[in-house]
């Protein structure tokens, strides 16, 4: 495992917002840690990059125990939390030259770096004047620059358009083709879904789930979604043709998704039993749906 976490918790004040997580990150994983704001994800990546003591319980990183070999484990971290650190008045390239001296890293890195995260054409241009998804890649170049192999990135995709979040899962699976291991943190399911290989689910500073992509798409299943004119008498004959009804209020009712084929014979139910059919269409499961199922289904 490249970061285990025993026990972890943490509080501020008589608030316990970190509690007793215990997270596993494989080598080679894009690990996605998932939870809506205020869940204690941004603690958690503090306490990983010793940023926060830890309150209770451990954390090994590469194997080996963090506050015991501080410096050599965080010298092959690389991290991104909240703002990336970018002086704005000078160019990307400049940016990332500064950090090489500091880190007395060979200039060729920069421009591979800049390479690397598709910002050749855009290095000569000031930072200030960078789109916000160009922003946080030079943040990740910056955070690549000593080659870690470990990267830690706190919601990078936050505020970024869709093209913005494509590129960054590009780059995500890019790195870890080359052999590095990315914990990278998200709000958003369906962002995490498309380039994690495995996931954890922390709310209220509890771990709910931790798996792989394959265990999460097991209990994240899409549903079909159904408006009629009668939802109590829709919902009785579906379960008569043996349909499973997971959901039903007032004006909709749930069905498991399992195939198109699937929508089109519900419809021709609804419709030649006399139902008027408003709506029937695929749907997501949204993070809150997936709590509800996570914890009916370990209780
Ligand atoms: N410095 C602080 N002092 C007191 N409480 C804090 C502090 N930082 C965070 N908290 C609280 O700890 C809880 C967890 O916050 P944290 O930032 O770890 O969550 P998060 O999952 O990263 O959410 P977000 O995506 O909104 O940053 C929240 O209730 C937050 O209000």
């Amino acid at each position: 495992m490249v970061i285990q976490t025993n026990g972890l918790s943490f509080s501020f004040g008589n608030q316990q917002v970190v509690k007793s997580l215990s997270l596993q990150v494989p080598a080679g994983s894009i690990y996605g840690f998932l939870g809506p704001n205020g869940a204690g994800k941004t603690t958690t990546i503090k306490m990983l990059l010793n940023l926060l003591r830890t309150g209770e319980g451990s954390i090994h990183i590469f194997g080996q125990e963090l506050e015991a070999n501080r410096i050599s484990i965080l010298s092959q971290i690389g991290s991104l939390i909240e703002q990336p650190a970018i002086y704005h008045h000078l160019t990307g390239r400049e940016n990332l030259m500064n950090r090489a001296m500091l880190l007395q890293v060979n200039e060729n890195k920069v421009d591979e770096m800049l390479k690397l995260v598709q910002l050749t054409n855009a290095g000569g241009k000031k930072a200030g004047q960078y789109s916000l998804g160009m922003k946080q890649r030079l943040g990740i170049a910056l955070a690549l620059l000593n080659d870690p192999k470990l990267l830690i990135l706190d919601e990078p995709t936050n505020g970024l358009d869709p093209n913005g979040i494509i590129e960054i899962r590009e780059l995500m699976m890019k790195l870890v083709a080359n052999g590095k291991t990315v914990f990278i943190s998200s709000h958003l399911l369906a962002e995490i879904e498309k380039m994690a290989t495995h996931v954890g689910i922390i709310n209220n500073g509890e771990l709910m789930f931790q798996g792989t992509i394959h265990d999460l798409q097991n209990i994240s299943q899409p549903l079909i979604h159904i408006e009629t004119d009668n939802t109590v008498d829709a919902a009785n004959l579906l379960k008569r043709h043996n349909f499973t009804v997971t959901e039903i209020d007032q004006d909709q009712l749930f069905v498991p998704f399992n195939s198109k084929q699937q929508i089109g014979d519900i419809n021709t139910l609804l419709i030649q039993n006399g139902f008027t059919v408003f709506g029937i269409n695929k749907q997501r499961k949204d993070l809150e749906r997936l709590f509800l199922d996570i914890t009916t289904k370990s209780n």
